[in-house]
């Protein structure tokens, strides 16, 4: 809706009532349809203000009418009727003008905002682009070069950027709206035709060609396969050489294409799902809206390793006062110098004058007496973590939280030697903690709603994208990736190199294919825990099955030859030295497969890309299928976007959950069935209960998952 009223004197100002974020739906842009020729119509009307209600301007089109059929008037001849009105309309912002809704604010003749006004074009990060003329009236307004940064990043501009850029004509501390109407009141009669974006030539750089050109390479190489950020330089090199009408053609063509993609449609589940994880709950009922969370402000981090640094950045820049606590001396005396560099490096990325927590560094375990939650960080060891939890729920105050950073150990056993279990939870932060934005908040059976609640609401004030997960080995980013993992050793024994694998990978959209992350994350760390699953070590037979299943002692005698990834120079690549960062295809790496096949009779055969995606990308999917069936995840949503945020998926793929309705679940099903026929010795391949039951009731949308796994649930069909 739109509410019309004229203020005294001679100005009707026009108010979008669309609430959370007055998003344009049918009904608004109807509104704003009949507002605007009603003010054109009243002789007593010599100018018009938009704004919103409740402090928010408007977040765009409605991204929920996607889903649908679009009814209601479009918004492109919306926008030109407001453009070609005769007395001048001013858009008053605040809060934001994000997409459409900037969009909407161009098609005006002038634009006042709040100094704490957010504007931007994200439509690109939803798989489109700023089909509502933004992408041919930004250019013409602040020149390409700069169009081109706000439109393929899609990022959010303050108020004082817009208005350097010439966005904005004015910014105000004041009431926007009352600034907005006498600024119209000012210009009321003046001449309106420089002021109609439209009308105007595009401002471009003389090396044009080549300015797109880089562009383009630009939007390619950061996100690989992405089809909006092309099409959005497609639009931009229209807007640069084409007459604005004609401009608006392309810009509709690409937005039609974009628009019936299944890249548009996975980013947009991708900006729900994210939502809907911070509307949590767990098996007992406990959920985001019954549960009371505390509010921290005295916090520790023990452990001062790369997670523990991460972790007190991560707290101090929410104003939270952090103890640092190491008991080795060497480590806290580097970790005294780096941690507050750190803090002001990130404090200037984020344009803080000064980084808002205080942090305390101490060797000594007593120190964390006076704080009300603590995040243990040391070394993921089970006998060293229980020895930190006793000596903590011996010295913290009762109703201290204690959380752990473990990346998949059993939170119960931590809880059960601590007076409180109910106060224990895990936080499994990613390196480097401060700035990756995923948070696994893992419940045990014993974990209270409120430990979580507080988990969570911690997670969302460090800026995380939080998602509670239930308590299993590996939680559920690190035991999707296990099936991962095991397919791409898989793959070399079979014939396949590391750069196959990581190309099929990285073509797919990963920044990263798993045999270069294995090599970042220091291929020891999976070597210890499979020597303490007693798989590998000394000892242990070198056959290719243990435990009863196909295993790969590849990885193992990898790290057996000293070769542990980056850090060491040399790992599934070679590196110009150790902490290298470029990888390079290492001789010593195929004569060491050739060998290891030549022992072991395998021959090797050529592996096309369709297959190296199937097998590791469906062992992951169908291990998400299983963490669905045990409950350890609430629903394919959470495993996404814990995929998105955390592992790299490509967003543009909306997480392997959704990935796998938009393959067709019967045909994951069918490859999985072909690939577990093929090697029945790899459990991973053995598609799940779950997975069949969907494909069974007709494989219906990933949204109704959650629905229908309770229901199955309840039935005991599960
Ligand atoms: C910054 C925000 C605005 C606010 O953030 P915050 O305060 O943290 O609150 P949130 O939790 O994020 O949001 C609160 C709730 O509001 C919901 N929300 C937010 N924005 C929208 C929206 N734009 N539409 C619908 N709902 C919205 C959100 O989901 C929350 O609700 P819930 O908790 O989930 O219930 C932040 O929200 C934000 O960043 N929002 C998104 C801003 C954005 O990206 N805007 C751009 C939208 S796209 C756009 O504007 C495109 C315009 C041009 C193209 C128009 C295309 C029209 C279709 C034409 C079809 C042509 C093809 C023809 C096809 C054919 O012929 O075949």
């Amino acid at each position: 809706m739109a509410m019309y009223s004229r203020l005294p004197g001679s100005v009707a100002l026009i108010t979008l009532q669309n609430p959370p974020v007055n998003a344009l739906s049918a009904a608004v842009r109807q509104g704003i349809v009949d507002t605007v020729q009603r003010a054109l119509k009243d002789p007593k009307v010599t100018s018009v203000v938009i704004c919103g209600q409740n402090g928010k301007f408007c977040g765009g089109a409605d991204i929920r009418e996607f889903a649908g059929p679009m009814l209601g008037p479009p918004l492109v001849p919306m926008i030109h009727a407001i453009e070609a009105v005769d007395k001048p309309v001013a858009a008053a912002i605040e809060g934001v003008a994000l997409g459409g809704g900037l969009e909407l604010a161009l098609g005006c003749h002038y634009r006042i905002a709040h100094s704490k006004a957010l504007l931007g074009l994200p439509e690109v990060t939803l798989g489109l682009l700023p089909g509502a003329g933004g992408s041919q009236r930004l250019p013409r307004l602040i020149g390409l070069t700069a169009a081109l940064d706000l439109i393929t990043t899609g990022r959010h501009i303050s108020a004082a950027e817009a208005l350097k850029l010439g966005i904005l004509d004015q910014v105000t501390d004041n009431n926007v709206v009352d600034q907005a109407v006498e600024f119209v009141r000012r210009v009321a009669g003046q001449p309106l035709d420089s002021r109609r974006l439209s009308t105007l030539p595009c401002p471009c750089p003389p090396d044009v060609d080549s300015l797109l050109d880089k562009a383009m390479v630009k939007v390619r190489q950061r996100s690989r396969g992405a089809l909006a950020p092309v099409a959005c330089v497609q639009a931009l090199m229209a807007a640069a050489s084409l007459p604005y009408t004609q401009g608006m053609e392309k810009e509709r063509d690409l937005l039609t294409t974009l628009f019936n993609s299944g890249q548009a449609r996975a980013l947009q589940y991708a900006f729900f799902s994210q939502r809907v994880v911070g509307k949590w709950s767990l098996p007992s009922g406990a959920s985001w809206d019954n549960s009371a969370a505390r509010t921290i402000s005295k916090a520790a981090v023990i452990g001062l390793g790369t997670m523990g640094r991460g972790i007190v950045v991560a707290l101090a820049l929410t104003g939270i006062s952090v103890v640092a606590v190491e008991t080795q001396e060497k480590q806290l005396a580097e970790a005294s110098q780096a941690v507050p560099a750190m803090l002001q490096r990130e404090a200037g990325r984020r344009s803080l004058a000064t980084p808002p927590g205080v942090i305390s560094f101490s060797s000594n375990l007593q120190d964390v007496s006076e704080v009300e939650l603590v995040i243990e960080a040391v070394f993921e060891d089970m006998s060293l973590k229980l020895q930190v939890f006793r000596h903590l729920t011996s010295v913290c105050r009762p109703g201290t939280l204690l959380c752990s950073n473990t990346s998949g150990l059993d939170i119960d056993q931590l809880a059960a030697v601590t007076q409180s279990p109910g106060l224990v939870v895990g936080m499994h932060f990613f390196a480097p903690a401060h700035v990756m934005k995923l948070l696994e908040v893992v419940y045990g059976p014993r974990s209270s709603p409120e430990a979580v609640a507080t988990a969570m609401q911690l997670g969302k004030r460090m800026g995380k994208v939080s998602v509670a997960v239930g308590n299993c080995p590996g939680f559920v980013g690190n035991r999707m990736l296990k099936p991962y993992l095991e397919q791409a050793n898989f793959l070399l024994e079979e014939g396949a190199t590391p750069q196959q694998v990581d190309e099929a990978l990285e073509e797919f959209g990963f920044p990263m294919g798993v045999f270069r992350m294995s090599d970042l994350s220091g291929l020891d760390v999976g070597w210890r825990i499979r020597k303490e699953a007693g798989l590998t070590g000394p000892g242990v037979e070198s056959t290719r099955t243990r435990q009863g299943r196909r295993y790969s002692p590849l990885p193992d005698q990898v790290c057996e030859a000293g070769r542990l990834g980056q850090k060491t120079g040399r790992g599934w690549y070679q590196y110009d030295g150790p902490g290298g960062r470029v990888a390079r295809s290492d001789p010593w790496v195929h004569i060491f497969l050739e060998a290891y096949r030549a022992e072991h009779g395998l021959v090797a055969r050529s592996i096309a890309p369709e297959e190296i995606l199937e097998r590791c990308l469906y062992a992951l999917i169908n291990e998400g299928f299983n963490i669905l069936q045990d409950a350890m995840a609430a629903g394919p949503e959470d495993i996404d976007a814990i995929y998105v945020f955390g592992y790299g998926w490509p967003r543009h793929h909306g997480g392997p959950m959704f990935h796998a309705g938009q393959v067709g679940l019967g045909r994951i099903l069918e490859r999985l069935q072909h690939h577990h026929h093929n090697h029945p010795d790899v459990p991973h391949l053995k598609p799940s209960t779950l997975l069949r039951r969907l494909v069974a009731v007709g494989s219906p949308p990933v949204q109704t998952w959650r629905e229908f796994i309770n229901k199955e649930r309840v039935h005991s069909q599960l």
